[in-house]
């Protein structure tokens, strides 16, 4: 077996899940498995085990309770911190640390990797290509759904690694909490510029807070429960849900202008909207720091507040004798149950594909019943390979200029947006809130591609500026930073046919791409993950490429078996929707009524809001859209 010689006869921890080890459809059909082998010599001996170590303390025991916790403490009553904020990341490999430690990896010839800002600009160039099917809102969900679910620790440090005009800090290269991305002299954009650098901050790590030994890899720290339970709505800590909440009549709090309801305003305008001259301006509070980052992540979070809020509403009406904790944590509960629904049976077929989904035992569109898959001994926390590869894939989803829409679908207007990277302003002017959202569902998302918006690589958070940041390569720089397996490796974990050359290659990347990573890497060992799958040919019937469809259908297969408290599980009746109940979230969870219920005005959706509109997908009024029934929830 390949795999026992990478962690000194200790197995790799196998993807387990349905029945994945199947193959994928591969356009080669001689697949080399056996070419796994000759990665062998290139791991260093190791001497640890791949085991999350933390300083979190999780509760000793746990009462049980019919409400989750907000941090997901004793979700697992056999583990009660699985899940729980300032957890590292799982792990689905070794680590690929150059000193087996925490510095950056290398090439197999001992030399630096490429540097990042080439890898960018060479093989993900900027072009806008639309997607024919799929709109704006699908990709604009996918960041919703990730930031529930993790959010890389950020350092306390004041160190200043590249500076705000783009110039090495004087910390550069002594704080071992830098990493600047350094700029190539012949950059198109920021050559001319004089601009010496992007700033990049490593993740905190277990290593950082004295967690791990000191001679193990230091490991990645998420900051955020890794559960999908709406903690980007509710926070991930009593402390935080209790800032949020009004108490009264179970709602959340809003401030009300214009006689609509917005969240309250950030007490921390200057770490959360990095804005302190606009400071009178919105910068929202929620249970997640990024959720003023850009327009339409700010719209998505003000429809779910309206969402619990409309909720706690109807409880409230239909159970007058309810207090504002008992219509608080119910309609909390038929939330998470609503947005897991959408989840998994509408948002993840886009991407993920409708069969493969019900293959791999993520969903089961056939069910009337409880599906009782619940499984306490898998590990709810976020794979890395998710979290800082596969998953930010979707980046290149992004559209650069956001489209305002009007109810007949017509385009009134477009903005640009790193005008608006941390100001949510805009969606509060005028009708805009409206006529963003019908943006989101009307615009097509950008391909699932190699091409990337400039917006998002050669403008990110520029606030003032004329340039600004670059996501691509942030994303390459994180997964160094977090030191991820390579792409071969990573085929092998995944139960894919190993390359044993470039031109193996060819089984899943077009042949023009094979010859940009051949020119870009000197060894196919140094090819890197986040790399390599983004130029992946999509496999049959999805919008991904066959290794990321493996680590995304690898975490959400754990996320959803994990949670004890997962909407469609009837094993304990204290949890348990009834079965009325459960069959009226399945019936009437839809993103078309989420956003007809919480927009202001729109009175008109496509049943299939992640979609175009198309002739089998035409705007019908919201009313006609199913619903579900709250009277089912009367005591
Ligand atoms: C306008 C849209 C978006 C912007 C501006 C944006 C920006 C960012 C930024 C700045 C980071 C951190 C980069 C770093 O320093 O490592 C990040 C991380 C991430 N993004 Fe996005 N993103 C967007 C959309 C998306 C979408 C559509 C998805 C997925 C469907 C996504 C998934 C992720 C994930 C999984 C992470 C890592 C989360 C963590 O564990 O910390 N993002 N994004």
């Amino acid at each position: 077996n390949c795999y026992s010689n990478y962690l000194n006869g200790k197995e790799l921890p196998a993807i387990e899940f349905g029945d994945f080890q199947d193959k994928l459809p591969n356009a080669r059909s001689n697949g080399n498995r056996a070419g796994g082998c000759i990665y062998a010599q290139r791991m260093r001996p190791t001497k640890y085990e791949i085991v999350s170590q933390s300083c979190v303390v999780p509760p000793e025991s746990c009462e049980k309770s019919r409400y989750r916790t907000y941090d997901g403490s004793c979700n697992n009553l056999e583990n009660p911190g699985w899940g729980i904020p300032q957890q590292p990341y799982k792990r689905l490999l070794p680590f690929n640390y150059a000193d087996g430690i925490s510095k950056f990896p290398v090439s197999v010839t001992g030399e630096e990797l490429p540097n990042v800002r080439e890898i960018s600009q060479t093989a993900f160039p900027d072009k806008v290509v639309q997607d024919p099917k799929w709109n704006l809102n699908a990709q604009q969900w996918g960041q919703f759904v990730s930031h529930d679910m993790s959010l890389t620790a950020s350092t306390d440090s004041n160190a200043v690694c590249c500076d705000a005009n783009g110039q090495l800090g004087p910390d550069a290269f002594t704080d071992p909490v830098c990493a600047p991305i350094i700029i190539p002299s012949n950059d198109t954009t920021h050559g001319p510029q004089g601009t010496q650098c992007l700033n990049f901050v490593r993740t905190v790590t277990t290593r950082d807070r004295n967690c791990t030994s000191s001679d193990a890899p230091a490991q990645p720290i998420s900051v955020v429960s890794a559960y999908m339970d709406l903690s980007m709505v509710y926070g991930n800590s009593e402390s935080q849900a209790n800032e949020l909440r009004s108490f009264q009549g179970g709602r959340l709090l809003t401030v009300v202008r214009d006689g609509r309801e917005w969240p309250p305003q950030n007490p921390n305008v200057a770490d959360n909207c990095g804005r302190v001259e606009l400071s009178d301006e919105p910068c929202y509070l929620t249970g997640d720091s990024r959720m003023n980052q850009n327009p339409q992540l700010a719209i998505l979070h003000i429809v779910l507040l309206r969402e619990h809020n409309r909720i706690a509403d109807s409880l409230a009406a239909l159970n007058p004798s309810w207090d504002d904790e008992k219509i608080f944590q119910e309609a909390r509960r038929i939330h998470i149950a609503e947005n897991q629904h959408i989840n998994y049976y509408e948002y993840l077929p886009v991407f993920l594909g409708n069969d493969y989904l019900v293959k791999h035992k993520l969903i089961y569109p056939e069910a009337e019943g409880y599906v009782d898959d619940y499984d306490p001994k898998v590990d709810p926390a976020v794979s890395d390979e998710h979290a800082t590869a596969a998953y930010r894939h979707f980046h290149t989803l992004i559209q650069g200029y956001l489209h305002l829409i009007t109810e007949d679908r017509q385009l009134e207007a477009y903005t640009r947006l790193s005008d608006w990277f941390n100001r949510p302003i805009i969606v509060e002017v005028r009708d805009f809130f409206d006529k963003l959202t019908l943006g989101l569902i009307s615009q097509p998302q950008s391909l699932r591609d190699q091409f990337w918006d400039s917006e998002v690589t050669q403008y990110l958070f520029r606030r003032n500026r004329t340039f600004g940041s670059d996501l691509r390569s942030l994303d390459i720089q994180r997964g160094r930073d977090h030191g991820l397996g390579n792409y071969i490796d990573t085929r092998s974990v995944c139960g894919l046919p190993v390359p044993t050359s470039f031109q193996d290659m060819t089984d899943y990347i077009s042949q023009p791409n094979v010859d940009i990573l051949a020119t870009i890497y000197k060894d196919i060992r140094d090819v890197e993950l986040f790399v390599a799958a983004s130029l992946e040919e999509s496999a049959p019937n999805t919008e991904v490429g066959p290794t990321f469809l493996c680590l995304l259908a690898e975490q959400f297969y754990r996320t959803r078996v994990s949670d004890r408290y997962f909407y469609e599980n009837g094993a304990d009746p204290e949890i348990a929707f009834t079965l009325d109940q459960l069959r009226s979230i399945r019936s009437g969870s839809s993103m078309a009524r989420l956003l007809c219920d919480n927009a202001d005005k729109i009175q008109f959706m496509q049943p299939r809001a992640f979609e175009l509109v198309s002739e089998g997908n035409v705007p019908v009024p919201c009313d006609s859209l199913p619903k579900i029934d709250l009277s089912l929830w009367q005591e």
